[in-house]
């Protein structure tokens, strides 16, 4: 599992700390971990160009204190300081007396072999200041490692909001910040590593399931299963004029763990053709028979609202995607409240925004994408459900506050009827019994690795080839 805390959460465990450590330490093994990744970054660190970003916080501190280290190793430093008055004393005193030398010039920025963003970290408030801005655009042909964040990345929400720096390499300290999992800002972060400085954090308030996570989330049948044990799970999808969306789901579903899949809706015959293993009814989620979980709404057309309804009446586990959504929009939260189950909301940026105009928020697909952590924890907040919100990175937000991220995915997924294999296969997981944020997350994890497995070594991908590959992705968690 990979854990990431606030900056609030982070400050006062380094507050803790502090007060029993002489002044420094935490800075010196920050400095000491970012170097050795530096120096791994280099092919030799003797005679590299090494320029280092400094800004006046402590950011710009372990960027100094590290460039001193490479530069007790021979690389040729020199430190760009943003506000000179304001530079780090001790780091900067560490540098010069390791050799380094302080430089004005842009183009060191441009030469460079290596570049640490030390502008700005947990500390950086506001879109990047003037002097810091132009280094987001500027043209390198080094490496560029971001120390703790990248400038300009919003590090508690992962939120841009003007220039920033988009880093090769993202050295954090001490644990994630959600700035670096979620997209925007994962993207400017590159690859990270995390450097332990020994903080003694809380529980993370979001989390990135790994592999051995989901492999052990995943339902395993026993000697005892049968089909209804492993769990119904009921599909209401699809219309006379998006058929396909019901297959897509079924097919989801049927490599999603339960022992069945019950369809109902007006794409029987299609279902059945595709799939024969379908149990098929016609008459809705109300007369369809027994499930543990229901998934209601791709390519729901005009039945939408009433499959809402019924399925909503039941006493089990809802999945809500789609056309669903849009009717859930229209109805407001207070259609889920009350009821003895939970629910899971699957919406794409466009359905996020419709939701939150559910709620009185007037706003649009781009900013959400912008504000994926605020959004999908609004739209849990106000509508008491778990929300997965689909996109680069998927946000799974939890009415009780937690947050997992998945970035499994690959930009092939983004093909018509992904998102309706998606909700088929989380409501699969919801009906073997997983919680709503388990079936959510390992869902997003498994459909991200399936699209990377059908997409290999990287070719246009079907939604029926990712659902086919949902197999091979299972299998490579379980080995
Ligand atoms: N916590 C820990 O456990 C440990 C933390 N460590 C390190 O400390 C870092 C946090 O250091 P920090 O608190 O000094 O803040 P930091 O990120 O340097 O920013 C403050 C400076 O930025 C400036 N500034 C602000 N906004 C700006 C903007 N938009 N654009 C441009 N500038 C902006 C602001 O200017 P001012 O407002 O003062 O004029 C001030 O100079 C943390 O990320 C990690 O690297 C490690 O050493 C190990 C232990
Ligand atoms: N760039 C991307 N990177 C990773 N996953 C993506 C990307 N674009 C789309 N996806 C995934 O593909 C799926 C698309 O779902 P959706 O937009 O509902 O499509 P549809 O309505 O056509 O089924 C979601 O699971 C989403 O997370
Ligand atoms: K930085």
């Amino acid at each position: 599992m990979r854990h990431a805390h606030t900056v609030e959460q982070v400050r006062s465990a380094e507050a803790a700390l502090m007060a029993g450590l002489p002044e420094g330490t935490l800075m010196q093994r920050a400095a000491a971990g970012l170097a050795a990744v530096c120096a791994g970054l280099l092919p030799r660190v003797y005679g590299s160009r090494v320029l280092v970003l400094a800004g006046s916080g402590d950011n710009g501190g372990d960027a100094l204190f590290a460039a001193a280290r490479l530069a007790r190793r021979g690389a040729r430093v020199e430190a760009l300081l943003l506000d000179p008055a304001k530079a780090h004393a001790g780091g900067l005193a560490a540098l010069l007396a390791a050799g380094g030398r302080p430089t004005a010039d842009r183009d060191a920025f441009t030469r460079a072999d290596l570049v640490l963003d030390g502008i700005v970290g947990i500390g950086g408030r506001g879109p990047l200041r003037p002097a810091a801005a132009p280094f987001a655009e500027l043209p390198r042909r080094g490496r560029l490692v971001a120390v703790d964040v990248p400038s300009g990345v919003d590090p508690d929400t992962g939120e841009v909001a003007g220039p920033a720096l988009r880093a090769d390499v993202t050295v954090c300290f001490g644990t994630h910040k959600p700035g670096l999992l979620i997209d925007p800002g994962a993207q400017y972060a590159g690859v990270v590593h995390l450097v332990g400085i020994g903080l003694d954090l809380p529980p993370a308030p979001v989390e990135a399931l790994q592999r051995a996570d989901v492999a052990a989330l995943l339902p395993v049948p026993g000697a005892e299963s049968d089909k209804y044990r492993r769990g119904v799970v009921g599909v209401a999808a699809g219309s006379a004029r998006y058929p396909g969306a019901a297959v897509l789901a079924v097919a989801g579903a049927l490599r999603g763990g339960a022992g069945a899949v019950r369809y109902t809706g007006h794409a029987a015959a299609e279902v059945v053709r595709r799939h024969p293993e379908t149990l098929v009814t016609e008459d809705g989620p109300a007369r369809a028979g027994k499930v543990q979980a229901w998934v209601v709404g791709p390519g729901g057309g005009t039945d939408a609202e009433r499959t809402l309804r019924e399925a909503l009446d039941t006493g089990v586990p809802v999945l809500v995607d789609a056309d669903a959504l849009t009717e859930l929009a229209r109805l407001g939260p207070s259609a889920l409240s009350g009821r003895p189950a939970p629910v899971l909301l699957t919406p794409h940026a466009g359905e996020a925004a419709r939701l939150l105009a559910g709620l009185g928020e007037d706003t649009d697909a781009t900013a959400v994408a912008g504000r994926r952590l605020r959004t999908a924890r609004r739209l849990a907040a106000g509508y008491g459900a778990t929300v997965l919100l689909k996109g680069s990175t998927t946000v799974v937000a939890d009415p009780d506050g937690r947050a997992r991220v998945n970035s499994t995915g690959t930009g092939w997924l983004g093909t018509a009827g992904s998102g309706d294999v998606l909700s088929g296969l989380a409501g699969s997981l919801l009906a073997t019994g997983l919680a709503p944020l388990d079936a959510a997350s390992a869902a997003a994890h498994l459909h991200g690795l399936a699209g990377r497995h059908a997409a290999a070594p990287g070719a246009p991908i079907t939604a029926l080839d990712l659902a086919a590959a949902l197999h091979r992705a299972w299998a490579s968690l379980a080995q």
